[in-house]
């Protein structure tokens, strides 16, 4: 299907990036249009549930695109019928029952699980660390370490299908990968986000847009991901100094007082206001006859980096 998103000017990079994508058992990628690259998570069957090759390969999906110069924008979304049931239920019980009850000291069963949340952790905090803008397309289920996910997507969009719940809670625990970690930094309405971790029932786009998870809801899943891709390959035809600049700030705003912010990005822009990028946009919205109606980069060709 996403064969037809591409167009002749783009052929050439496509097919040196194509040559290059990795496979996966439990992701597939693909690339729909130039410099944007979808992945699937690929275990439909499973709704898409997180075990722990699922968890590896993303960590090494994510870190490999954070370094592909071809990939400027990443759509994340689920095969199948849901974006994602949560965490594989099969394999929690087995890293906390099986393999614990092969420990007997309780200082070695806690560092065991330690090590495991911190494995979890690392995986998903690679879609967050990785410096291309990414943009989860969340259609069905999201559920648990699903919405744990999302949290350390850039932008969310979705389905009008989409059912979501913060599940942890009823599995006993406080969520910990995502969910408690970086939304509570990013949603607007915290007493709703709040009843929602609290009493993990299900809640639908109208509640999820409420607390800022999602930002915008289509009414089929194609309308999604067509909407998720077209706004992928707008961020791809900017500049990357700029784009991937502006999420690394992003990112370290999230995470820092003011006063750093500014100090970060002196100290960054000292650097990046160096680059060409900004001649060459600076020269093609001289050149566009109608600024009305596009972007001032529209014209601009800017290099991989
Ligand atoms: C350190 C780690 C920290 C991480 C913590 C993360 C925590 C969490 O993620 S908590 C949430 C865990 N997930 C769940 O509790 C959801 C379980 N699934 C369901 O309740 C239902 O499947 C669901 C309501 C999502 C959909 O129901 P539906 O009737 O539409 O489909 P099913 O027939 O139930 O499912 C289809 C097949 O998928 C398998 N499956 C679904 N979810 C999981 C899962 N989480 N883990 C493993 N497998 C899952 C389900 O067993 C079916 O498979 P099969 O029986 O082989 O057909």
């Amino acid at each position: 299907m996403f064969r037809t998103y591409l167009n002749p000017s783009s052929v050439r990079s496509t097919c040196r990036f194509l040559s290059s994508l990795p496979t996966y058992e439990t992701l597939k990628l693909s690339q729909p249009k130039s410099h944007v690259v979808l992945v699937e998570l690929n275990r439909p069957t499973k709704l898409n549930a997180m075990d722990k090759q699922l968890f590896d390969e993303l960590k090494t999906c994510f870190e490999h695109l954070n370094t592909e110069k071809s990939c400027r924008a990443i759509v994340l979304t689920g095969a199948g019928k849901a974006f994602c049931a949560g965490i594989d239920l099969k394999y929690l019980s087995n890293t906390t029952v099986n393999e614990l009850s092969q420990i007997d000291d309780v200082a070695r069963k806690a560092l065991h699980t330690r090590r495991m949340v911190q494995r979890t952790q690392a995986s998903l905090r690679a879609v967050d660390k990785c410096e291309k803008p990414v943009i989860a397309a969340v259609h069905g289920h999201c559920i648990g370490a699903g919405v744990d996910l999302t949290a350390c997507c850039d932008i969310r969009y979705s389905s009008r299908d989409a059912s979501f719940s913060v599940k942890e809670v009823d599995m006993g625990l406080a969520a910990d990968v995502g969910t408690l970690q970086i939304f509570p930094k990013q949603v607007i309405d915290h007493s709703l986000f709040r009843e929602l971790v609290f009493t993990s029932r299900l809640f639908r786009t109208e509640e999820a847009q409420q607390i800022g998870l999602i930002s915008r809801v289509f009414d089929t899943r194609d309308a999604l991901l067509e909407a998720a891709v077209s706004l992928a390959s707008v961020i791809a035809r900017k500049s990357p100094v700029a784009v991937q600049g502006s999420k690394i700030n992003l990112n370290y705003a999230r995470d820092h007082t003011v006063d750093d912010n500014f100090s970060f990005i002196s100290t960054w822009n000292s650097g990046m206001l160096l680059t060409e990028d900004i001649i060459k946009n600076v020269m093609a919205a001289s050149v566009s006859k109608d600024k009305s109606d596009k972007n001032a980069s529209d014209g601009a060709e800017f290099e991989d980096i």
